[in-house]
């Protein structure tokens, strides 16, 4: 998981980049097939270990240190709060933030990013930040917030509009000066409230290319993908990438 910020801000960490790991639990189909846990994860320390599972030795262990990480038993709560919720504070006051998953198939980037739909406690990265937003706005006083939503795809090195799928063929990724990166013509959708924001993620999910795969069906072509929510100017070129862009005036 990586996150991006442009800005110094209260409560969030000075880098721009912060890269953070989550190893999730063996699955069911693992642990019955006696597949062995090889990543061991140090919260306190930041660190990962790796072991070889062919030469178990201290010299066969590969450390890697960085800006938090998070072990099996991380609730998607946790995540939120630490790493995520500071971020999109600083973008309520006025700054740009960008959230992606990225990882080989099967390690959990669509259930940190979207969560399990209908649970509560489940609920990913993308969900949690509508609310905070909304709990936000509806407290603003005297503050009128236009609240518009994107979504697309990056299949095969095509841009796709999540959101209207007709909208082919034409979509292109540009960058300009003091704009960043934007797709011209990507259709949005105002959004008034939580429920809003969430039946426009899964009007896009329904249009979506890459569906869940499953990691033992694909064995041979293991793939690397992400999942992306940004708030303000779009960052990265993802495959699935949620954009939400709020405008703030005075009333
Ligand atoms: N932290 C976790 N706790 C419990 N289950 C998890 C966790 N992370 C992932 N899973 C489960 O592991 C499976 C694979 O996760 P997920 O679909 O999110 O992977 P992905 O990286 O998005 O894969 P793909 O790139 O193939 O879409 C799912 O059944 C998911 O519910």
């Amino acid at each position: 998981m990586e996150k991006h910020h442009r800005h110094k801000s209260a409560g969030v960490k000075n880098e721009c980049v912060q890269v953070v790991v989550r190893c999730r639990p063996l699955s069911n189909k693992e642990e019955s097939g006696n597949y062995q846990k090889v990543v061991e994860v140090f919260p306190t320390r930041g660190v990962v270990e790796i072991q070889n599972p062919s030469e178990v030795s201290k010299e066969n262990r590969k450390m890697f240190t960085y800006d938090a990480v998070y072990g099996p038993n991380a609730t998607q709560q946790n995540i939120y709060d630490e790493t995520v919720r500071p971020l999109v504070s600083s973008v309520l006051e006025g700054f740009n933030c960008c959230v992606f998953a990225y990882g080989q198939t099967g390690t959990g980037k669509t259930y940190t990013m979207e969560g399990v739909r209908g649970d509560p406690e489940d609920k990913g990265i993308i969900p949690r930040a509508f609310e905070q937003i909304w709990a936000h706005i509806n407290r603003a006083q005297n503050m009128n917030f236009l609240v518009a939503a994107s979504y697309l795809e990056i299949y095969m090195e095509e841009l796709r509009d999540l959101l209207k799928p007709s909208n082919r063929g034409g979509l292109e990724l540009r960058e300009r000066e003091n704009v960043g990166v934007y797709v011209p013509n990507l259709h949005s959708v105002l959004c008034k409230n939580v429920d809003d924001m969430v039946s426009v993620m899964n009007q896009g999910n329904k249009n979506r290319t890459v569906g869940y795969t499953n990691m033992n069906e694909h064995s041979s072509r293991f793939s690397t993908s992400s999942r992306g929510f940004s708030l303000g100017k779009l960052h990265f070129p993802l495959t699935r990438f949620f954009h939400c862009k709020l405008t703030l005036s005075l009333s």
